[in-house]
Order: structure tokens, then sequence, then C-alpha cells
């Protein structure tokens, strides 16, 4: 069964310059996670002891004021970080879609792109062919899928994204806001197929400033502060 556990789970980003801050201790906003010094060097606690528990067909919008640690949370869950401390426990096949650009090729054509992608995803290129034209449907990309990735607006770019990570069916699916990038009708779309996936007893997490788009799409929204849990509702 599906599911993410995470237990007082911490992330701390050493920075390896020779830094001194002119007023140590001073706090003007409530932006970022906490500065300390470790040693000789300056780190910044972007987690600090964050728990929860998500279960199949959740759906969880992240929120919470710049640098409160949303993407650091959604990169830990990817397994791009190891967590400082504390404990993460997840069952379930992981996509993710933070950044259009990552695990795109520029020069290469949309077609083959959702090849590569699906390969770093650990499908087979027989499972990929099988579902290629569902994929370039559901993109509704038309003639565009056999132009470089180059060439692609923003827009056209996570709607090409957004069909293949989802149309593999992952498990559990990680998004950033980029999604916002897809026009009135794609999103309406986008959010019918998050439906669907989290019907099929998926999981997914959305990190957005967009709270209608939170609204729209998520069961339950947790909002960071500092790196902090301040509310799970
Ligand atoms: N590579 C890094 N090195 C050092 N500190 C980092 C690094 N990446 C992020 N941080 C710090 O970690 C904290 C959390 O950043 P994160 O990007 O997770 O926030 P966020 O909630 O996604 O912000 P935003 O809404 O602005 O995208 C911030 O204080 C930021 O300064």
């Amino acid at each position: 069964m599906t599911s993410i556990t995470l237990n007082n789970v911490s992330l701390v980003y050493r920075l390896f310059e020779k830094l001194t801050l002119s007023a140590p201790g001073r706090r003007r906003s409530a932006l970022g996670g906490n500065i300390a010094k470790s040693g000789t060097k300056q780190v910044v606690q972007a987690l600090d002891g964050v728990s929860f528990e998500l279960k199949a067909g959740d759906r969880l919008g992240l929120v919470g004021p710049n640098g409160a640690g949303k993407t650091t949370l959604l990169k830990v869950l990817y397994g791009i970080y190891q967590p400082s401390g504390g404990t993460i426990s997840i069952t379930g096949k992981v996509d993710a879609l933070f950044n259009i650009h990552i695990g795109f090729r520029p020069e290469a054509t949309g077609r083959r792109n959702i090849v590569l992608r699906g390969l770093i995803s650990g499908w087979t290129a027989a499972e990929i062919e099988e579902k290629m034209e569902e994929i370039i449907d559901f993109s509704e990309l038309g003639d565009f899928i056999d132009l470089p990735f180059k060439a692609y607006s923003q827009g056209m770019a996570a709607r090409l994204a957004f069909a293949a990570a989802t149309t593999l069916e992952p498990e559990i699916l990680l998004m950033d806001e980029w999604i916002g990038a897809g026009d009135a009708s794609f999103q309406e779309k986008a959010k019918r197929r998050m439906d669907e996936l989290a019907e099929k007893a998926g999981i997914i997490v959305l990190a957005s400033h967009d709270d209608a788009l939170i609204r729209r799409v998520c069961t339950k929204k947790l909002t960071l502060r500092a790196g902090r849990v301040e509310s799970l509702a």
C-alpha cells in the first residue's frame, strides 16, 4: 500500500564559503530557514523536526512563505537529499516534476524526450512505446511533438512533462508549482488527471504559492514556516 511517513526529519545545508554575518542573530523577516554556525562554517537549517503521514489517495498541498522549506522537503522525499536527522519511510514508486528542464534534453524532440524521461523513471522501452500515443494525445502538442524540446514554450514544456509523468502512472507524484505554466484548459485537464491518480491509490504532493490551485487539487494542506510544520489540516 502506498504511503509516506516522516518522523522528526531535519535537513541542514552546509555552506563551505568562509562567511561573516554582519549582525549575527538579527532576523528581519519570517523568510527562510534558520542560519546557524557549525564549527567555523555557517549552515542553514531548512527543515526542522518535520513529521507527517500520508496514505493512499492523499493529495497534500505544501504552502509557506519563500524559503520555508517546501522545495527542500520535495527533494528529501525524492531522495535527492538524505535527511540530516529523523527518518523517512516511503512505499511506492516515486516520480517528480520539479523543474521542467530537469530530465529533458533541449536538442531532442518531444517524442525522444518522452522515452528518455520514461527510462529515467525506471520504465522499460516497451512500456513507454505502448503509452507513447496516449502521452502525445494528452499533451495536445500535435506536430510539435517532433520538434526539439527547446522550441517549446514554458506551457508546452509543462504539458509534455506532465503528460509523460502521469500517463506512466507513478504511485507517488511530487510537484512544484510550475504546473501553473499550463493554460486554464490544461490545468482543468491536469486536475482531472490528478484526481484519477489519487483514486488509483496514489499520493500527490504539490508545493505552491497559489492557494486556489492547492484548493482545487489537494485534500490536505501542510504549512511550513522556517522549516517547521506550522499546521496540517
Ligand atoms: N543549496 C542551498 N544551500 C544553502 N541553503 C539553501 C540551499 N537551498 C535552499 N537553501 C535554504 O533553505 C531554506 C529553504 O529553501 P527552499 O528552497 O526549500 O524554500 P521554499 O519554501 O521552496 O521557497 P520558495 O517559496 O521561495 O521557493 C531557505 O532558507 C534557503 O535559503
